[in-house]
């Protein structure tokens, strides 16, 4: 008789499955979950790599759905045992309005802590972010704290303020009594920048890399570190997560965890740069190119560009007043809350994530390789 917690017996929903971070999840909870009977894929957007996954012993099941249709994330929870909840609008370029962004955001982790409860699912993992805890609007430096680190986290941004109220409603959810009388367990993790294979912005900085001949141009003071932390290892702490969350649930209920690994501490765009040069880019300057109050107003000016264009096409550059304060601002993180609790290790070495990125880059379209 197959050991109880090898047999496939469990039934997962991912939100956000086919998103950056949710493709990890899904491509690993496929490979290390033994348990795993069904996996629901939940998205606004279906992506059509799904189709290759259906072909294993794990029944996938690809739901289209919307998180603010609290009927629709209830129809997709029922019967399932574990939810892990990334789906959202990681939007500070001002592509989504700020209405928008709370109503998926928050509302959309209310309706499935609401859909948890309706429907007896006990285990809610939440993605949470780093930014739930700061840059702060003053700009203070966090530098190598943890998750008991006291900071004066102040938000003005839609992004950063709705990650703070769905955690907070995530965290409060914890304890309260589901469709069967048992309690509901939950979790926030809170990753730092993440980066990988399928990372937007990284590809938005080769592309621009590429459209000025192979340079990019320093714009923030290299002492400024900024935590970074592979997408497989992100994925990993959620799949470790939903694994001990039920057995662990008195020390791991309503805990909140950075994600972290043994990426370096470096600025913004050095750190890219671990990936760019060997893809053939070189970032000009050892110091930033233009000082920074002028950084500052074409932060405005872009901000101004975007109000008066918007009627007529979206323009969202990298540079605004927001990216320019979060990418000028230290906020690292050195902790192992996640090993004591639950003995989260990272998967993949530094090493073999910058190797895992710089491939993804180079395999890139367009690529210069
Ligand atoms: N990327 C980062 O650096 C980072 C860092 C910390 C936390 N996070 C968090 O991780 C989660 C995933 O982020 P990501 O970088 O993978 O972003 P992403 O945009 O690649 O993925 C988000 C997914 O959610 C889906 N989605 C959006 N609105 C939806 C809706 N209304 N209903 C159903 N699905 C919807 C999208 O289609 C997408 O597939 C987010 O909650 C984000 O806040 C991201
Ligand atoms: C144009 C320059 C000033 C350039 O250096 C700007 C970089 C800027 C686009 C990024 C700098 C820091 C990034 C954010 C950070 O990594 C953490 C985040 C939390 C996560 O939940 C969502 C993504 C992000 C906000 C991330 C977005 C890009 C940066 C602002």
């Amino acid at each position: 008789m197959a050991d109880s917690a090898q047999v496939p017996a469990l039934v997962y929903l991912v939100t956000g499955g086919c998103g950056f971070l949710g493709e990890h999840i899904v491509r690993m909870l496929l490979e290390w979950e033994p348990r795993l009977r069904e996996l629901r894929v939940f998205d606004l957007h279906l992506s059509s790599w799904l189709e290759e996954l259906k072909t294993g012993p794990v029944q996938v099941t690809a739901i289209q759905g919307d998180v603010t249709q609290a009927h629709e994330v209830a129809a997709a929870m029922a019967g399932s045992h574990v939810v892990i909840h990334t789906a959202g609008l990681v939007d500070v370029f001002g592509k989504a309005s700020p209405e928008t962004i709370h109503k998926v955001n928050v509302q959309g982790t209310q309706n499935v802590i609401d859909a948890c409860v309706q429907t007896g699912t006990r285990l809610l993992v939440y993605t949470s972010s780093m930014e739930v805890v700061g840059p702060n609007v003053k700009g203070h430096p966090f530098y190598r704290g943890n998750e008991d680190t006291p900071y004066e986290a102040i938000h003005r941004h839609p992004y950063p303020c709705s990650k703070a109220l769905a955690e907070q409603l995530v965290l409060e959810a914890n304890g309260r009594k589901v469709n069967g009388g048992l309690p509901l367990v939950t979790c926030a993790l809170r990753p730092t920048g993440i980066y990988g294979e399928g990372h937007q912005v990284m590809r938005d900085f080769y592309h621009q890399g590429l459209r000025f001949g192979g340079r990019l141009f320093r714009a923030i003071p290299a002492s400024v570190e900024h935590g970074r932390v592979y997408v497989g290892n992100v994925a990993w702490m959620h799949i470790l997560v939903a694994r001990e969350l039920e057995q662990r649930a008195a020390l791991m209920g309503g805990q909140v965890y950075f994600c972290y690994d043994k990426s370096p501490y470096k600025s913004y765009e050095d750190f890219n740069m671990e990936f760019l040069s060997p893809c053939g880019l070189r970032l000009i300057g050892t110091h930033p190119l233009l000082p920074y109050w002028l950084l500052v107003l074409l932060a405005a000016l872009n901000a101004l560009l975007q109000w008066l264009l918007r009627p007529l096409v979206l323009y969202t550059p990298l540079l605004n007043p927001y990216t320019l304060a979060v990418a000028n601002t230290t906020f690292t993180v050195s902790t192992n809350k996640a090993q004591r609790h639950f003995g989260y290790k990272p998967l993949f070495s530094w090493e073999e994530s910058r190797a895992r990125t710089i491939h993804w880059v180079q395999a890139m379209e367009g690529s210069a390789w």
